[in-house]
Parts: structure tokens; sequence; C-alpha cells
């Protein structure tokens, strides 16, 4: 969806500009420069130029040798991310893995906007010796809380940064939570800046609290790799015990400890449905984009989704007016259903797998709440506030309140701005899992995104 929105011109364009205002002050900014005119333009680790048809000149092709892994840097302000980040670029560049990015061409990232929201976020891509990455860090808290939330570059997995000689900090485990919430179930940490630190008892306390810290938040704190090192050590070649080699533990611990996610085909079937065709002598036709899984001519499904939970066989599957007998994730296709009459399936209903998905009436969910720069709201909301949520081709008025045992529930305010966790009710159950995404409208504009964390009632 973001990919569409996005022209691969306008990231290159962005990252060409930025690079132009340095130019005048150092020649190391020349030579980057020259770095980012060679370099390929990347949006998700997608090489665009080339998915545009043509290729520049010295840029490599996307390999797809090796299973691709979306990852990213997370963590406290000032704890290392972005150093970090180049680091890893430096490091596995010697390896011919990757191509340098320095500290000041990631944080110059372009501005990106999702489903309203502007995310400042640098998408870097590496190679290690089994796995090919797309990585992402943000400039800012508020940055990572969005993209997060909304998914605009989604992590399969991360790296937590924290640094040695802070130990952990609040957002350390607001990213944690977060993380948690999103759905990434692995992540390995880095133990940051221990060359500032010259009692060893020092690095195992914060080790020790990390751990705690992952349990409590459902990750697997025993078996998490930690890895201690200087991520400005590496990207300044110095020091390579606790520089360069750490790094290279690192991609090694990603490497081995996080997991692949499931390709979407591998999962159940799903289609929202967006139009409806009759068409006489066929019946009824269910028109949409599979979002995931296969679907062949003679499967059950259920359509899911405004009260309804009705089970029949796929009869045909058409696409740009031709017969098949199997549509994938991505197609765009047509569905014939067994004795299906044209008001019995609406927009907005979902055409699934039977079992695999259901509909929900009630669910807690993890909120942004875009600011007024970002189109959101001007002014705050307090509990019982009405926007209209709009999922896959699902859109429902719902009622936002605040989680049991909140103080002060009623009369508490959400700011634009903020990120919370509240209860959302809706009109018409719709077809949602934990990890769904959606979007809150009002009047015509985004006013804020979320993801489902919990489902508190089902129909
Ligand atoms: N001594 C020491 N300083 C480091 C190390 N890594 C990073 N720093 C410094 O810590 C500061 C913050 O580093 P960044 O990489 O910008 O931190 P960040 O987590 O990306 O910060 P935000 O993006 O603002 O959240 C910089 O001044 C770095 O030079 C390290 O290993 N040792
Ligand atoms: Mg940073």
């Amino acid at each position: 969806m973001l990919r569409t929105q996005l022209p691969a011109t306008r990231i290159v364009s962005c990252r060409l500009f930025s690079t132009r205002a340095t130019l005048v002050h150092s020649r190391a900014a020349l030579r980057q420069t020259a770095q980012v005119r060679r370099s390929p333009s990347l949006w998700n680790g997608v090489n665009l130029t080339a998915r545009r048809g043509y290729a520049e000149p010295g840029s490599k092709k996307f390999d797809r040798s090796k299973p691709f892994l979306n990852i990213g840097t997370i963590g406290h302000v000032d704890h290392g991310k972005t150093t970090l980040t180049a680091a890893i670029t430096k490091v596995l560049a010697e390896r011919g893995g990757s191509e340098f990015m320095a500290y000041d061409q990631i944080d110059k990232a372009p501005e990106e906007r999702a489903r309203g929201i502007t995310i400042n976020a640098a998408h870097i891509e590496y190679e290690t010796e089994s796995r090919h990455y797309g990585h992402i860090d943000c400039p800012g808290h508020a940055d990572y809380i969005k993209n997060m939330i909304s998914g605009a570059a989604q992590m399969d997995g991360a790296i937590i940064v924290v640094s040695a000689t802070d130990g952990q900090m609040p957002q350390t485990r607001e990213h944690l939570l977060l993380a948690r919430q999103v759905g990434i179930k692995r992540l390995v940490v880095f133990i940051n800046k221990v060359d500032q630190i010259s009692d060893p008892e020092m690095l195992e306390l914060v080790d020790m609290e990390m751990r705690d810290l992952l349990s409590t938040y459902n990750f697997d704190g025993e078996n998490t790799p930690i890895i201690m090192g200087s991520a400005l050590a590496a990207l300044e070649g110095r020091d390579r015990d606790i520089g360069a080699d750490k790094i290279f533990e690192l991609t090694k611990a990603c490497d081995e400890w996080l997991e692949l996610p499931l390709r979407d085909l591998d999962k159940p079937f799903l289609l929202p449905v967006e139009e409806i065709f009759t068409k006489t002598g066929r019946g009824t036709i269910s028109c949409g984009r599979a979002e995931r899984g296969i679907v062949n001519k003679g499967d059950e499904i259920e359509i899911i989704g405004y009260g309804s939970k009705l089970k029949t066989t796929v009869t045909g599957i058409e696409m740009f007016r031709k017969e098949l007998d199997r549509g994938e994730a991505g197609d765009n296709m047509g569905i014939l259903l067994r004795g299906l009459k044209r008001e019995q399936i609406e927009r907005g209903q979902v055409i699934a797998a039977p079992g695999s998905i259901q509909s929900v009436k009630r669910f807690q969910a993890q909120l942004y709440i875009l600011t007024k720069d970002e189109g959101g709201r001007y002014t705050p909301f307090i509990q019982n506030y009405q926007p209209q949520l709009f999922v896959r081709s699902a859109n429902v008025t719902i009622n936002l309140s605040w989680p049991e045992g909140t103080p002060e529930a009623t009369t508490r305010m959400v700011m634009p701005g903020d990120n919370v966790e509240m209860v959302c009710e809706l009109v018409h159950d719709v077809a949602a899992d934990v990890g769904t995404r959606f979007t809150l409208r009002e009047g015509g504009k985004t006013v804020g995104t979320g993801i489902v964390t919990k489902i508190l009632e089902v129909v």
C-alpha cells in the first residue's frame, strides 16, 4: 500500500537534496554524495530503481538468493542506535556485504508519508553470509512510536540498543512494550558504550536487568543474545575487540536468533471484499485484492463480518476476465461462491479460510493520535470519543474508552501526538486479529492509527 504512495524518484531526490546541503561544509560530505548517487534508492529493503525496470550505473541487483528480513534499531534516545546502524554498514562493507552509510547520511533520512503520518526513517540494506536485511533507523522517539504502530516499515525482528552508562531507561521499556504489541517475537540486545565502563560488574548488572526486563515483556529473557560492545569504536575503526568484532557477533546473533517471518502465501487465505457484481448466468462475484494465502477452486471458505458467518464453496476464480483454478496473495480477483445471493455479502466483509479469523465487536488497541501538523485533530478528546474505524475495506463507527482500572478514566484526556492503549467498541463486528492495523478518521481526515493488541469480545 505504502509503496504505491511513495514514488521512487522522491526518495532519490530527497537523499540527494539533503546531502547537497552538507556538501559545502566538508570534503567528507563530497565523498558521501558520490556514494549516495551511486547507491540505489531503497524502500522497505526493496531496490526501487530495479523495480522500475532499470538500474543506475554501478548499482547492484536486488539479490533474492538469501532470505530477506526487515529489522531495525530501537531503544532510548542517545543510546547509540544511529551510530550502531552506521557501524554495521561499515563493518559489513569490509566483507562486501554492504555499502557504508555514514552517520549523517542515516540521520538525514527523507521525510516519508505513511497513512497521513510523517515518519522520518532511514532504510538501509545489508547482507550477512546467510541473510539479506532491510534495516530501519528513526531519528527520534516519536518516529519510532509512529512507525511501530502504523507499520510504515514493518520490523520482523529488532536490535534493542542500551547504553551501558545509563542502563535501561523509559524509552527502552516503551519500545520493548511496543515491539511486543506489534508482534515482534524475538530481539537481540546490544549493550553499547562499553568503552566508557571500566567496572565489569556494572556490565553484568545491565545484562541481568535487561534479561529481567525482556521476561517482563514476554520475550525470552534467558536465551536472548546480549552483545556488549562499542558502536563508536567500530565506526571509528579502533579497539577491534569491543568494536568490529562485536558487530560481527551482533549480526551473527541476528542470523541465528531472529526468525524469518511466515511468507504471505503460507498464511491462511484472506480477501477483503471491495466490490460485488451480479453476472447473469454466473451468479454473484465478490472482488478484492487477496491479502494473504492461496485459494483454489473447490475450497471451503467463510464470509466474516457485519454479523455474517456464512460458509460456502468457491466455484470460480477470475482475474482480468479469465478463469483461473487458483488465486494467491497480491492478486486482484473475483470469486464466485456457491449459492450466494447479492444481499448475502457486502463491502467490508472478508472471505477467509474457515476458522482462520474471528469477527470482533470489542478489542483493546495501541493507538497513535496524529498531531495537527500531521493533519490530525487540533484538540484533545476524552472517553467515549466516536471516530470511524477503517480496517481493510470496512468502515465502522467505534467508541473509545479507557481500559478498566484506568485512574481518572472519565476526565482523562488524549492529546494529539499521544500514544495510548484504549478499548474500542464497534457498532458492527468486523474481521480482526491481534496485530491487525487500522486507521481512525473523523470528518474526512485521519486522526489516528492503531493496532489490535487484545480481543475482548467476538461474535
Ligand atoms: N563513548 C561512546 N559514545 C557513543 C557510542 N555509541 C554512540 N555514542 C555517542 O552517543 C551519542 C548518541 O548516539 P546516536 O547514535 O546518535 O544515538 P541514537 O540512539 O541514534 O539517538 P536518537 O536517534 O537521538 O534517539 C553520540 O554522541 C555518539 O557519538 C559508543 O560506543 N561509545
Ligand atoms: Mg538516532
